[in-house]
């Protein structure tokens, strides 16, 4: 691995660069940093120091300002080296520079990875046209859609393109992060398409770039095509995260999780395979995107965790979240809101039963303990 990183790095420094406006040494910046916004940034700080011919060392992190105890959170980043409020105890490397500006950090980036709640995508985006670079390329780590009553049914990637004109893939996998902040090992799938404006090998960023910027010893990056089928994946077991937590959270156990997870993992293949028809059904099984990061999240996530206090609680998805998260997204509670809106608008919610199922339960007042007579089909059974 190590010899394969070394080899772009020579590949990029051994190039006569044409005259552009995005060539290596890349200038890259995080949009967010939230528990998974900083994580990442750790990550690509890490790497932009041992890779000097490839990257810029610094690496902006826009932080969208607060006060903890009067002092402000970038305040306490840029001095402390930590987040001490959405990734305490985690030492953030010097390289790392919190940027209250959204403007200055994404001005003079190369590569720019957004990772913020999906819900403040549009917001961000529009006060950042006119101020990137044309050639700069993006990755989202966002978990969600978008719902476009005329597109219909957006990817995150796909928005950032549509309203920035810039290349964007997706960065998702079994990653809870305060395991990745701790180094604990884990696996991630970095989809990225070569766009049309491709500038060639040394002068880009390709997928050899990518995994020089994502890959570390304690997080292993599997760079494919398929930005729908990662990005589908990642948005989607979410919701089923969210069966899950119910369940969890009712006492039914392992075996009720898993059913959940069994017709959750069908319907998010179904989802992607109906309204993304170029994604892979091997990505939902094979890629950590896909099966693995359902399996964690349905484990150990923040949707699952909010939707069992609920059930314990009998408070609504929003209490349970302020309560639990101290300012953190459990995404799909948005997410399940806007697959309703979406298979409704498109006359396909028969066809979805536990995305249905969670979205009623979330929102309409369903009762969590009919889950199972909401996904199966049981006519003809005497129900006790
Ligand atoms: N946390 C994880 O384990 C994890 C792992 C993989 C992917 N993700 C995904 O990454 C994305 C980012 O998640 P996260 O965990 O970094 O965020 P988070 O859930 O920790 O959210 C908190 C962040 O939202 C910001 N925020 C609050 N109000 C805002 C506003 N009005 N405008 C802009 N920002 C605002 C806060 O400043 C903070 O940075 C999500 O889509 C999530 O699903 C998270
Ligand atoms: O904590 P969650 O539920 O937002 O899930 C975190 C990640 O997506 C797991 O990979």
């Amino acid at each position: 691995m190590a010899d394969r990183l070394n080899q772009v790095s020579q590949i990029v420094s051994s190039s006569t660069t044409a005259a552009s406006d995005t060539v290596p040494p890349f200038r890259v910046c995080v949009i967010g940093s939230g528990n998974w916004g900083t994580t990442i940034a750790k990550v690509v700080s890490e790497n932009t120091t041992l890779r000097p011919q490839l990257f810029h060392e610094q690496v902006k992190m826009w932080v969208f300002e607060e006060k903890i105890n009067g002092e402000n959170l970038t305040h306490i980043i840029n001095t402390k080296h930590q987040n001490v409020k959405y990734l305490p105890n985690i030492t953030l490397p010097d390289n790392l520079v919190a940027d209250p500006d959204l403007i200055d950090t994404v001005h003079d980036a190369d590569i720019i990875i957004f990772n913020i709640p999906h819900q403040f995508l549009p917001r961000l985006i529009t006060q950042m046209k006119g101020h990137i670079k044309p050639r700069a390329r993006a990755i989202s780590c966002l978990k969600g859609f978008h719902i476009d009553k005329v597109k219909g049914v957006c990817l995150m990637s796909s928005y950032v393109t549509d309203n920035l004109h810039i290349a964007c893939g997706a960065l998702s996998g079994a990653n809870l992060a305060p395991e990745v902040a701790k180094e604990k090992w884990s696996e991630t799938t970095v989809a990225y398409r070569i766009p049309s404006d491709f500038q060639g090998e040394g002068k880009d960023v390709d997928h050899a770039v990518l995994k020089a910027l994502f890959h570390r010893p304690y997080f292993h990056v599997n760079v494919v095509e398929d930005v729908a089928g990662v990005s589908v994946a990642g948005a989607l077991k979410n919701v089923v995260a969210l069966g899950c937590g119910f369940v969890k959270g009712l006492g039914w156990g392992d075996n009720a999780s898993s059913a959940i997870q069994r017709v959750g993992l069908g319907e998010i293949i179904k989802f992607g395979k109906l309204y993304f028809p170029d994604s892979e059904v091997e990505t939902y099984y094979g890629e950590s995107a896909g099966v693995a990061d359902l399996i964690t999240t349905c484990a150990g996530g923040r949707n699952v965790r909010v939707a069992s206090y609920m059930a314990k609680t009998g408070k609504s998805a929003e209490e349970s979240e302020k309560e639990l998260l101290n300012g953190q997204s459990a995404q799909g509670i948005i997410t399940c809101k806007e697959v309703h809106e979406w298979l409704e608008h498109d006359g396909k919610i028969d066809e979805f039963p536990l995305f249905e199922a969670v979205y009623q339960i979330v929102y309409g007042g369903k009762n969590m303990r009919d889950l199972p007579k909401m996904i199966e089909d049981l006519e003809g059974i005497d129900q006790e």
